[in-house]
């Protein structure tokens, strides 16, 4: 059985069945089917007859070539079926067929206001129409860093547009697949507290990575491991190259009051040039270029007692100005950031309230099933309140 077809198996019941009408629901388009989209399908589904689908109404769904849609709404499953990514179900035949995906299609089936966005893709041409929903009232929810985690420019757009028409971003999925990291920043700064530093594992494919290497397994195996399980972004070398990590530093810089660019994110690439260089249908054959840079840097760490971590750190200079840097590092067995386990990420974060003893947030940070129930939370919370 394939990864989209046990998603849609035994589903959980996660709510207790109540009745409810349809006109309380909140319409939503998801965008994406892969790893993150199929599994926030699976997880509507599961709530199909409760009280917690009842609120959401998923009127949309389409990935980068195909997309079905019905304003009355779809099933979750059925749609997954049409889409070809679940098996499909006996009566699916009776269902819309699928069309051309076109990311224009949303404003007529979202209407003006009030519906949501789900973006479960890694999209650059999806992320740049964010601030355009958003100015026109449509709530965006997204686990897409290509929002908030690039130029300064579109972050303020997103920002603005949100406060001009009230629409709301809901970005959990982006830093820690869901860990309450941003919300955190938000709250501290709330209540009058500053924000001086962070520092942390923020990814989940490279914590994995590096909780799992001892130095005899070549790294690439472990790499094409954490893909097949859904930890790494599609292409493995924006984890590996810590673009993705400088994308994460920026947002919970921006989130923290800290505008800065991505551009000041100092950052220790993992990925040689040669492999750099490769198309992305070229990347699984070449990952062994990995294995002896990684292996002789896992030696070096283990000759002294320590681990090999890649960290995320902000600090602010007396001038006042921040400097932020990503890279691997070596670092005491015993140290905080050293513990962890699987994908989990672990973010200790100084302020005035937390001068000495940081506040620490730890958890798992990648996987299809915490990104996607951090996307149905902030879904959850930005759509008509109960
Ligand atoms: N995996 C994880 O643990 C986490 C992932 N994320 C983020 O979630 C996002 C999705 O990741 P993941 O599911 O692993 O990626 P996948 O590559 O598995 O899926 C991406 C999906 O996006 C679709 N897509 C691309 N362009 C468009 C478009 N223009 N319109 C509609 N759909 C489009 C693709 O379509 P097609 O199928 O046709 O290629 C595909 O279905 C990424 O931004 C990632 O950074 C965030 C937190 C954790
Ligand atoms: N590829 C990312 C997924 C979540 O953002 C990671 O490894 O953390």
């Amino acid at each position: 059985m394939n990864v989209a077809a046990q998603a849609f198996v035994s589903p959980r019941v996660l709510a207790r069945p109540v009745a409810a009408t349809a006109s309380e629901a909140t319409r939503v388009a998801l965008l994406g089917t892969g790893t993150v989209g199929r599994a926030v399908l699976a997880r509507l589904d599961a709530w199909s007859g409760t009280a917690l689908g009842e609120r959401l109404q998923l009127v949309h769904v389409a990935n980068s070539r195909v997309a079905v849609r019905d304003a009355a709404g779809l099933c979750p499953r059925q749609a997954a079926g049409l889409l070809g990514v679940a098996p499909v179900a006996v009566d699916d035949a009776r269902r819309p067929a699928p069309e051309p995906s076109s990311l224009d299609a949303i404003d007529a089936v979202l209407g003006t206001t009030g519906g949501i966005v789900i973006d479960a893709t890694a999209s650059e041409d999806v992320a740049a129409r964010h601030a355009g929903w958003l100015a026109q009232g449509v709530h965006v929810v997204t686990a897409c860093k290509l929002g908030q985690g690039t130029s300064l420019r579109r972050w303020r757009e997103i920002r603005a547009a949100c406060h001009d028409t009230g629409a709301q971003y809901g970005d959990s999925a982006t830093v820690g697949a869901g860990l309450p990291l941003l919300r955190s920043l938000r709250e501290l700064q709330a209540g009058g507290d500053r924000i001086h530093a962070f520092a942390g594992i923020l990814s989940g494919s490279l914590a994995w990575l590096f909780n799992h290497y001892d130095g005899m397994r070549p790294f690439s195996a472990l790499v094409r491991q954490a893909r097949d399980a859904g930890y790494t972004e599609p292409d493995p070398r924006d984890d590996l190259s810590g673009e993705d990590v400088r994308r994460k530093t920026v947002i919970l810089a921006r989130a923290a009051g800290f505008e800065i660019e991505p551009h000041d994110v100092e950052v220790d690439s993992l990925v040689p040039r040669e492999l750099a260089l490769l198309s992305k249908a070229a990347v699984d054959a070449a990952l062994p270029a990995l294995d002896v840079p990684l292996r002789q840097r896992f030696a070096g760490a283990y000759k002294k007692g320590e681990k090999l971590r890649f960290v995320a750190r902000l600090e602010t200079r007396e001038d006042g100005r921040s400097h932020a840097r990503v890279g691997l590092e070596a670092l005491p067995a015993d140290h905080p950031l050293a513990a962890g386990a699987g994908t989990d990420n672990k973010v200790a974060i100084w302020s005035d309230r937390y001068a000495t003893q940081p506040l620490v947030i730890q958890g798992p940070g990648a996987g299809a099933e915490v990104t996607a129930a951090g996307l149905l939370d902030d879904a959850l919370r930005v759509g008509r309140p109960r």
